[in-house]
């Protein structure tokens, strides 16, 4: 069996595998193809090859990734990965994927990121889950909010928009998210493309949905959010549901506007929220919170360190203090022992020979360097040895964030 980095010639047979390991039609457009040839990076998009039948795919490509105190670092970011059922179970993930890390290591990636399909399948590769999601349905009519409602309090305003002034504001409004949220990864511009209708993904069927910006006082775009609406009618009463395909508020007030807006809007009987931050502002917005009810809670972007010092040297800390860290790897490029010396306006971390506070494996350090999870909860459950007594309670106060970290988007 050929691990390889395909070329041109392959791309069909390449999606064909893609679309066979996703359980999609194996049918392969034209379309298909010129929009994969424009999207893939062919030295970074590898292929598994029995004879000439593709049946392995695996593809990375250069993504920032936001840190607690604004600054970013250059993450690989693997996707579309798959191995056909016929030949599954035989280690040709874990080929596709060591293949990538290494180059990804030798690149200078400070991490590798991924969304997981299956919980089970990234840990063993040194992958944490890093971020979270929850996902709430609101019942409109139990929320308390006034339905009188007839734009903010604060002087802002919501103002429907078309595509063209979502690509003139979106990017950067979507930069000061990631300057203000770790977790975020970068949006490149065929997203806002795609997200406008300029560009369409073959195997994704679009209707142009709504936009609408929140406008400051002093008329800044504060918040985005794109949503569309279902036609559903009950007894000649309307219950549509609008479900929010993407919504970024880069301050409170606009966050507040936003779901107020939506939530009071005339026919709307459910809000579908899309994945949030589990720390959302949403629920507690609301008069009566029971009625935004949970109906995912799932781990999202899942992230890989690479370059321990350097991850953790590029964050700013919630305190000041120092912890060395003994991260085990068996796979290799994050293992050691470092000095971390942390504060809230940055940090120094370096190898040391110092004693460890803390014995963690590479994946639990993923989990725990966006500010997300809990060192005293990995203690506790045995995935994670206290060298000395308090260290992970330590450890905690130093990596937690106040706000968690969100990654708004999939790739
Ligand atoms: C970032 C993304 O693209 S996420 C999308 C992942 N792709 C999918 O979910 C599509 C459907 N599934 C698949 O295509 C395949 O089953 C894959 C890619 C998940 C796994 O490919 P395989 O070649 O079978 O994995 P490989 O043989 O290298 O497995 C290595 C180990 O992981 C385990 N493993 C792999 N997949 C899973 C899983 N879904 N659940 C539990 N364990 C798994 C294997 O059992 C094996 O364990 P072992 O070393 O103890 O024997």
């Amino acid at each position: 069996m050929d691990v390889r980095t395909i070329t041109e010639p392959d791309l069909p047979e390449w999606i064909r595998a893609l679309r066979t390991g996703f359980l999609a039609s194996p049918e392969v457009s034209e379309e298909d193809i010129a929009f994969r040839r424009a999207t893939v990076d062919f030295r970074r998009t590898r292929g598994v090859f029995d004879d000439d039948r593709c049946v392995g795919t695996l593809r990375s490509f250069t993504q920032q990734l936001s840190l607690p105190g604004g600054a970013s670092v250059t993450a690989g970011a693997v996707s579309n990965v798959t191995v056909s059922p016929t030949h599954r179970r035989r280690g040709l993930l874990g080929r596709m994927l060591g293949e990538d890390l290494r180059e990804a290591r030798d690149r200078g990636d400070v991490a590798a990121t991924l969304i997981a399909a299956e919980y089970p399948i990234y840990g063993r590769y040194g992958f944490g889950p890093a971020t979270w999601v929850t996902e709430w349905e609101v019942d409109v009519h139990r929320t308390g909010l006034d339905r009188r409602y007839s734009g903010p309090s604060c002087g802002g305003r919501v103002a429907l928009v078309e595509g063209d002034a979502v690509r003139k504001h979106g990017p950067a409004l979507h930069r000061r998210l990631a300057a203000s949220r770790p977790g975020v990864v970068g949006r490149p511009e065929r997203w806002w493309l795609q997200a406008t209708g300029q560009l369409h993904h073959p195997a994704r069927t679009w209707t142009r949905p709504f936009y609408a910006l929140y406008l400051s006082p002093g008329g800044e775009p504060e918040g985005l959010v794109v949503y569309a609406a279902d036609d559903r009618w009950d007894a000649k009463r309307p219950r549509n549901t609008l479900t929010v395909r993407d919504l970024i508020a880069v301050t409170p007030r606009a966050e507040r506007a936003l779901w107020h807006y939506l939530l009071t809007i005339d026919w709307v009987g459910t809000v579908r929220t899309g994945y949030r931050a589990p720390d959302d502002l949403l629920p507690d917005l609301l008069p009566d919170p029971r009625a935004a009810r949970v109906t995912t809670h799932a781990d999202y972007l899942w992230v890989r360190p690479l370059d321990v010092p350097r991850l953790l040297a590029a964050r700013t800390y919630a305190t000041t203090g120092t912890l060395v860290l003994a991260v085990t790897d068996p796979a290799g490029p994050a293992a050691g022992r470092f000095l971390l010396d942390a504060g809230p306006d940055g940090a120094h971390c370096a190898p040391t020979n110092r004693e460890a506070d803390l014995t963690l494996p590479v994946g639990e350090l993923g989990a725990l360097c966006l500010g997300d999870g809990s060192a005293v909860r990995l203690a506790a459950l045995g995935r994670i040895t206290e060298e000395r007594p308090g260290a992970a309670a330590r450890a905690e106060l130093l990596l937690r964030t106040a706000r968690r970290p969100w990654c708004p988007d999939e790739f």
